[in-house]
């Protein structure tokens, strides 16, 4: 199993870059990105207070802390049956974690991304400022790309697509649904499902 420790928005950080504290977008993007590093170490914390064996890498060094991203090492943990945690984004400047998620679930050949957010899935326009968006249940890549429907970013979508790994977006706030998507159980909308993924959600 994989998970990517999204990055919480940093109220403080935004108020520096707005103010002219912080001098480029690219050193911003700095510490958004050891934040996820923090969120993994926490997440790792309790699932081995629950037993559940765990490592967290990170995209860039800091080896004291937890391992650097090593692909095929990440592949042997996943084979032993440990989680691991994939932290810090992409380690570069201008991506997403949803991006760094596409991008790990691509280079160790993952089943599919599941999109655990804060809406209940994609829906036909932004449900933060549309309360009359519907959520949709199935959607292929392009409606999401040609729809510009912004739950996931292109980067990310493109990848997935590229790489023919379906997304599963769900509600995290809602108990019960990290279960069901990680049992292949109808949660959310299903991006890019083939007839398979389709089968496992019924
Ligand atoms: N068509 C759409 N359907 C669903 N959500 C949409 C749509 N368009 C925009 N959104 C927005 O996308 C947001 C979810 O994506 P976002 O990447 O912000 O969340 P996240 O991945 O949970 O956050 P983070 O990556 O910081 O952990 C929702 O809060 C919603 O407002
Ligand atoms: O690989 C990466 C990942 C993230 N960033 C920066 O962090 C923010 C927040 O990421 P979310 O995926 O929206 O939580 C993102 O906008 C980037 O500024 C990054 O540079 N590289």
């Amino acid at each position: 199993m994989v998970i990517f420790a999204g990055s919480t928005t940093q109220p403080e950080y935004a108020t520096a870059l707005s103010h002219g504290i912080c001098k480029s977008e690219s050193w911003f993007t700095t510490p958004l990105m050891l934040a996820t590093v923090m969120n993994a170490i926490f997440l790792q914390a309790t699932m081995e207070s629950l037993g559940i064996p765990t490592r967290v890498q990170t995209a860039f060094r800091m080896s004291e802390v937890a391992e650097p991203y090593i692909r095929r090492r990440a592949v042997r943990h996943l084979e032993k049956g440990r989680v691991v945690i994939f932290a810090a984004g992409t380690g570069n400047p201008f991506f997403t974690t949803d991006t760094a998620a596409a991008l790990r679930c691509a280079e160790i050949n993952a089943e599919v991304v599941l999109k655990a957010t804060n809406v209940d899935g994609v829906y036909d326009d932004d449900p933060r400022h549309n309360p009359n968006a519907c959520l949709l249940d199935t959607l292929t890549y392009q409606e999401v790309i040609s729809k510009e429907l912004s739950v996931m970013d292109l980067t990310a979508i493109t990848l997935c697509q590229e790489n023919n790994i379906p997304v599963v977006v769900f509600n995290l706030g809602k108990p019960g649904n990290i279960s069901k998507a990680i049992r292949g159980e109808s949660v959310g909308t299903l991006i890019g499902g083939t007839q398979n993924s389709e089968a496992a959600r019924t």
